[in-house]
């Protein structure tokens, strides 16, 4: 794992709170990108070197709204940036992590992405995105 990609955050509404993460961060949301493999769409906002992933909702079975449902708003996952996902991925299945997937999929900001199941990652969701994937 080679940092900390990006914090992805729970919202309901995604002008709202890119407004309000504008203000908070005095940056301005530079990608805005709907991911329809994950029922969501993102804002991203860049404070210094980390990146900001707001998500909101598109559909009321998107983990997004089950979230929000169940945990009102908030962080909702960690995302790693890592150089080979699929070596990770078989590393961490033979260290006995729940996968939520069996491939990478394609994630926003041309990313490949895979993500490891809360249960296994002491209640943290965690992604592994790999840079630089052209879907
Ligand atoms: C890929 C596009 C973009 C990117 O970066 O490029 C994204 O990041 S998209 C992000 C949205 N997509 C996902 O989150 C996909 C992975 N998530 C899932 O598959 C599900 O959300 C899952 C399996 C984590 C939970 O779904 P489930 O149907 O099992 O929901 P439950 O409410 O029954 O949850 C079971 C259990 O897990 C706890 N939970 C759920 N979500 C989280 C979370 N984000 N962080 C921590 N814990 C979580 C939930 O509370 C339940 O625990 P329990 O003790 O039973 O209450
Ligand atoms: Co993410």
């Amino acid at each position: 794992m080679n940092k900390i990609e990006h914090i992805g955050i729970a919202v309901r509404d995604l002008k709202i709170t890119g407004d309000l993460y504008e203000q908070l961060l005095n940056t301005n949301v530079y990608k805005m990108e709907e991911v329809t493999g994950e029922a969501v769409k993102t804002a991203f906002l860049q404070a210094g070197p980390n990146k900001i992933e707001l998500l909101e909702a598109t559909s009321a079975d998107s983990p997004i709204a089950k979230f929000i449902d169940k945990k009102g708003e908030g962080i909702h996952h960690i995302a790693f940036e890592v150089n080979d996902i699929k070596a990770e991925m078989a590393r961490l299945k033979a260290k006995g992590f729940v996968l939520l997937s069996d491939e990478p999929k394609p994630g926003a900001d041309n990313k490949l992405v895979c993500f490891v199941h809360p249960k296994s990652a002491g209640g943290v969701l965690v992604e592994l995105v790999q840079e630089g994937y052209n879907a």
